[in-house]
């Protein structure tokens, strides 16, 4: 049984890989600023939608199952992506510290070029409100999480220091809601039952 994860995202993954699941990787090449750039309805919406797309572009080359996801940050009603740069994570950071954003992801499935399933996750991360001296000492020893991951932080690592709270799937803070994921594999024979 297999499956094809239409993401270049070393989370996914691991995720994926740690639960013993059989799979290829073929990250789908779609343009995400295109979708993202002035949008202005529900963010949750927007993943879910992203996470259509990467699964389709996939699924109209290949046979089979294949998995697409998307994950954004959410901040009083502003929609971000991944930092460019260090010193953008840190900025944000700075902005995030002390009050509450939500991590809104999508996954979907496609087969033959169909979406068969779809499914919207939300996790709402209650940061601490650290001290400058704090965030400097994170920033120097985050490394490039400060930029592949859509939050700056590894919330199974060191990221952990930032919160207080966190409400929702741990599996989809990391980036994929990984049980309704196996359910959905499950169902179409792409994991064992
Ligand atoms: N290891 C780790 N990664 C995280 C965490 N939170 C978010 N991420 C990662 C998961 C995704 O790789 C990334 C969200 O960005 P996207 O959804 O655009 O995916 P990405 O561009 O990485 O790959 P893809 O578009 O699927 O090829 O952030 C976390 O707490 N730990």
């Amino acid at each position: 049984m297999s499956f094809i994860l239409a993401s270049g995202s070393a989370s996914r993954r691991a995720i994926l890989e740690n639960a013993g699941l059989d799979f290829e990787i073929d990250p789908a090449d779609v343009d995400e600023d295109a979708l993202k750039t002035g949008y202005s309805g529900d963010i949750g919406a927007l993943a879910v939608r992203l996470g259509e797309e990467k699964a389709l572009a996939v699924s109209r080359r290949r046979e089979g199952l294949v998995l697409g996801a998307d994950q954004v940050l959410e901040f009083e009603g502003r929609l971000f992506d991944k930092a460019r740069s260090a010193e953008e994570a840190e900025a944000r950071l700075r902005e995030l510290r002390g009050r509450t954003h939500w991590l809104k992801g999508g996954v979907a499935a496609a087969v033959g070029g169909e979406i068969v399933w779809r499914h919207e996750s939300a996790c709402r991360m209650v940061m601490r409100d650290f001290s400058d001296a704090f965030l400097a000492d994170y920033v120097a020893r985050a490394g490039d999480m400060l930029t592949s991951s859509v939050g700056g932080y590894a919330y199974e690592g060191l990221g952990a220091q930032l919160f207080s709270e966190v409400e929702g799937d741990y599996f989809a803070v990391l980036g994929l809601p990984l049980l309704p994921v196996l359910g959905m594999l499950r169902d179409h024979g792409a994991a064992p039952a």
